[in-house]
């Protein structure tokens, strides 16, 4: 008796007067497996049908294993979410293989949701990703774009092909090598593996995670072993770069300052991410609460959000282009007309067409298309659904950009000119699209990812015209990976735009 009255007052806490428990509909799951076996190698994909098969347009409830996860399929239940219940639904996942990797979640991505996150991201806000940051990297940033341009140039000029696929990644790791390490480890392309091998086993599925179960699945496959060599390895790196940013510090003990204040006049040579952090953490304890692993992670959270998001946004928008040469052409126009001779950062603003082909990009092809996983930290209604505390919550934005209820008839089109006619934007306060998340854990690189972008789209459509090699036909599908990059490299002919004809445009 005392059990079942236990039971009957905890219901009754749990449900307004008046309502029943209503769960968000769910598909029949299998003993263990859960829903494991529908989710498929694209669950972004696999999701919507999924959705609609099972009645539950906005939020379906599936079961990894034994743990809940929410599925967010629509804007208005993404605006729930992240809005109406943004604070309770702002915590992450605590998943084993990240923690190994990015020493014990002390990272921004993956922390749990409390002061760490909440400080870690400050610091991030105010020092790393700043605007006055972005502006000091700006000559780093056009240096790098003049190496692609003339990288591509040079293929041009032998009449060869480039595989933009493989070019892109290397030049946003480039770029954030020297930005966050102050230098390039070009002649050491084992980083650039060490770093696609995290990168794969952050989503790799290790049945352990959901099933407990079967954790010694993972250990007999060698999964685990090679996360710790990963881990470990990666480590060894990062310390060579955190011994190298101390060497600095040494020789110029106010070295930040001054530089800093060079920076703000845009004379001097950005300061390393990794040099900002240290010198915080040795002078300004009370500004930086990182240990020596947390400013490793923070560093590789630099790595994971902006390198492959970036190369894969900058790949996504050159094969719409080169699909769509009408919408090729007045971009060209535009770039040529407006940005003159030099493409500089200054010139953006005039290029409208621009940033609306971004947009549209980002709206078919978000590089991150399943956001990372949040957590329920209690239990909550949700579109009037009862959703229990701990539930995963995984928000769709390639689903959402889709959705003929928010994009009209036509929503797999790629049309930039769409965006002429609505104000929604990508920065988080329209639910409709959401490349970089929104509320609490939004991204804090929207304009740091934007600048390289946008550079470098602007001098690749202005110094080069482009087809397809010879029969080939322009694949569209992507890949399974932490972002969903294109599955078959994009191969594309250059041809150089003599500067004189680029004049005579304007
Ligand atoms: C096109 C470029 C980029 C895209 C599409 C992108 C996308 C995203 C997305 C979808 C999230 C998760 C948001 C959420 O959970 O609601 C995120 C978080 C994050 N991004 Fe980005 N990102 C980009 C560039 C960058 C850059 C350049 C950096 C830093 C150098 C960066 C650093 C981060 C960090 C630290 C977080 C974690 C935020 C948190 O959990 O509080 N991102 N990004």
């Amino acid at each position: 008796l005392i059990i079942s009255n236990i039971i009957i007052s905890s219901m009754k806490r749990r449900l307004p007067a008046g309502n029943k428990a209503r769960k968000p509909p769910s598909p029949p799951k299998l003993p263990i497996l859960g829903n494991l076996h529908q989710v498929g190698k694209y669950p972004h994909r696999t999701f919507p049908g999924l959705a609609k098969r099972c009645g539950a347009p906005d939020l379906m409830l599936l079961h990894f294993g034994s743990r809940p996860v929410l599925v967010v399929s629509t804007s208005k239940a993404a605006r729930e979410v992240m809005k109406t219940h943004d604070l309770i639904s702002s915590d992450r996942p605590e998943r084993k293989t990240a923690k190994k990797l990015l020493y014990g979640n002390k990272d921004i991505v993956n922390a749990r949701y409390g002061e760490h996150w909440r400080l870690s991201r400050r610091l991030c806000v105010l020092h790393l990703l700043s605007n006055k940051k972005i502006r000091s990297c700006r000559p780093l940033r056009e240096e790098e774009i003049g190496l692609l341009v003339n990288r591509i140039r040079t293929s041009a000029q032998a009449g060869q092909e480039v595989n933009l696929s493989a070019l892109l990644p290397c030049f946003t790791n480039d770029v954030i090598c020297r930005i966050a390490l102050g230098r390039k480890y070009n002649t050491n392309s084992i980083f650039r593996d060490l770093l696609a091998e995290i990168m794969e086993l952050f989503i790799a599925f290790s049945v352990g995670e959901f099933i407990p179960q079967l954790s010694w699945v993972s250990r007999l496959t060698g999964f685990d072993a090679r996360v710790d060599r990963v881990a470990r390895r990666f480590d060894e790196f990062l310390d060579g770069a955190v011994l190298e940013s101390a060497a600095r510090l040494e020789k110029g003990s106010n070295m930040i300052e001054r530089k800093e204040e060079e920076e703000e006049e845009g004379e001097g040579q950005a300061v390393p991410l990794i040099d900002v952090l240290l010198q915080l953490q040795r002078d300004s304890p009370e500004e930086c609460h990182l240990d020596g692993d947390g400013i490793k992670a923070v560093i590789m959270d630099m790595f994971i959000g902006g390198t492959d998001t970036t190369s894969t946004l900058l790949e996504w928008t050159m094969s719409e282009l080169m699909k769509h040469p009408r919408v090729m052409k007045k971009l060209q126009e535009e770039v040529r007309r407006e940005a003159g001779v030099i493409i500089c950062e200054e010139n953006l603003h005039k290029l409208e067409y621009l940033k609306l082909v971004i947009k549209e990009t980002t709206r078919l092809h978000p590089p991150v298309p399943l956001l990372p996983p949040r957590q329920l930290m209690q239990d909550a209604t949700i579109m009037g659904y009862d959703v229990s505390a701990g539930t995963m919550i995984l928000t769709n934005a390639w689903g959402i950009g889709r959705d003929p209820a928010d994009w009209g008839e036509s929503p797999e089109e790629f049309l930039p000119e769409r965006f002429l006619q609505t104000k929604v934007d990508f920065i988080g306060q329209d639910f409709e699209l959401i490349p970089f998340g929104a509320g609490r854990r939004r991204c804090p690189g929207i304009s740091f990812g934007l600048a390289v972008v946008e550079v470098a789209l602007a001098n690749l459509v202005r110094d080069f015209d482009w087809r397809l090699p010879g029969g080939m036909r322009l694949e569209m599908t992507e890949c399974v990976g932490l972002t969903a990059r294109r599955d078959v490299p994009l191969l594309a002919v250059p041809t150089i735009v003599p500067a004189g004809e680029r004049a005579s445009v304007q």
